[in-house]
């Protein structure tokens, strides 16, 4: 329940009313069905309803104090869903609106979930990988997080302007016509052929603490390197092997699915090379993707992930630490999106024609919703978990991995 007789619920009303005092009162009139639902979402006044919000932690008993951990929760018949079991005998959820999108609630123990978090913040982000950080700041080379944990003082200093760098002799024109096309095999070789020169930095940045660096690492690249210039991999950065953890985690999730079961009756139109699920529990293999860093303010616009050749194959996506609202709609954002509460532990596959190129976002962190095997370093039986604890306290991570290039499709390019 939210508690309006609280501060914050106070602040955002006055916050609220101040920014609303001259506001066309036909504003939303032409947001789409997409917009308006991120609208409600994201809204600190009024708090948004969750009552048509899918959250199946709360059909689990063993979840229960993960669930009133927080004021959050959504309900477990919001949406249409059909259960079936996976390979490991956990439950497993289909949307009949949305053929291909599964939900596999708590399809990672407390445990794995802890290694997760660690792995993301002292393994992943760091060099040979890159950051959001790296484009404007010289980050040492151990990477922020163990920097941070070392002497959170320690000053990080701007990058360079280099006065002959690629990126001040690009002319912006051309780049836009290839921004945001869908990848597939037929423009592979025009799309992996369009310069991608480095992104400049910003030139008003100066020193930081790593302190005030932590809580601005929005993500780290896993895999092929994703150039956001173009919005296209740039293969010509080679390919860091994905971590054995992850390969091992999307490759299990994807091979609890029972295929046949989701797709054996599917006619939708899987493009020239036809239906591949058939396949997947022995081809899929996740090569490029990210780990997203969320604050509890942070959001990601609906968006499309349209930059993989295979426009079909699984993209497997974990949740870890605070809970969010995921937003999954269909190819325009005029479909109206269902609403799902992802808690920590959750994996989220998209697949198949219709939904791997659905729209989809993230409005929302729901803050104070740690769950209590993360956020009570006493009852776990790890003395190094406290610091990762205090940073999870505000933090929501996605690791959200993907297999760029269909099975039979030889891409031509130095592995
Ligand atoms: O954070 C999430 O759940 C989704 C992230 C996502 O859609 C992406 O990284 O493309
Ligand atoms: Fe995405």
């Amino acid at each position: 329940m939210i508690d309006s007789s609280s501060q914050a619920f106070k602040k955002a009303r006055r916050q609220y009313l101040k920014s609303t005092r001259n506001r066309d009162p036909n504003i939303d009139k032409d947001w789409t069905p997409f917009r308006a639902a991120e609208k409600h979402f994201k809204a600190r006044y009024p708090p948004p309803d969750l009552t048509k919000v899918l959250d199946l932690a709360t059909l689990d008993e063993s979840r229960a104090s993960e669930v009133t951990a927080g004021i959050w929760a959504g309900k477990s018949d919001a949406v249409e869903t059909h259960t079936f079991t996976t390979g490991s005998g956990s439950k497993g959820y289909t949307f009949p609106r949305l053929p291909g999108l599964i939900l596999l609630p708590a399809f990672l123990c407390p445990e794995e979930q802890r290694n997760l978090i660690k792995w993301s913040l002292t393994e992943h982000a760091r060099q040979p990988n890159e950051t959001n950080l790296d484009v404007h700041y010289l980050l040492p080379a151990e990477g922020i997080w163990n920097a941070y944990l070392r002497d959170r003082n320690t000053l990080v200093y701007p990058r360079p302007i280099e006065t002959d760098a690629e990126y001040l002799k690009q002319e912006s024109g051309p780049r836009q016509l290839i921004n945001n096309v869908s990848a597939d095999t037929s423009n592979f070789e025009l799309m992996n052929n369009v310069a991608k020169p480095p992104l400049p930095p910003s030139s008003n940045i100066r020193p930081a603490t790593c302190s005030y660096l932590l809580p601005r690492l929005r993500w780290a690249n896993i895999g092929w390197f994703y150039h956001w210039g173009t919005k296209q991999y740039d293969f010509s950065k080679g390919k860091i092997p994905v971590h054995d953890t992850i390969r091992k985690v999307c490759k299990g999730a994807v091979r609890s699915v029972d295929w046949q079961d989701i797709f054996a009756s599917d006619t939708s139109d899987w493009g020239s090379h036809g239906p591949d699920w058939m396949d997947w529990h022995e081809s899929y293999e996740s090569d490029a993707g990210i780990v997203n860093f969320y604050q509890t303010k942070d959001t990601l616009m609906a968006h499309v992930d349209r930059s993989e050749v295979c426009a079909t194959s699984p993209l497997v996506s974990i949740s870890l630490g605070n809970a969010a609202i995921f937003l999954i709609g269909g190819i325009t954002r005029d479909t109206e999106p269902i609403p799902i509460l992802l808690r920590s532990g959750d994996v989220v596959i998209m697949s198949g024609p219709a939904c791997r190129r659905a729209y989809h976002g993230v409005p929302r962190i729901l803050e104070n919703t740690l769950p209590p095997h993360l956020a009570e370093a006493d009852g776990v039986d790890d003395p190094t978990w406290a610091v990762f604890k205090s940073y999870m306290e505000t933090t929501r991570i996605n690791i959200n991995a993907r297999q760029v290039f269909p099975k039979d499709f030889d891409p031509g390019l130095p592995q």
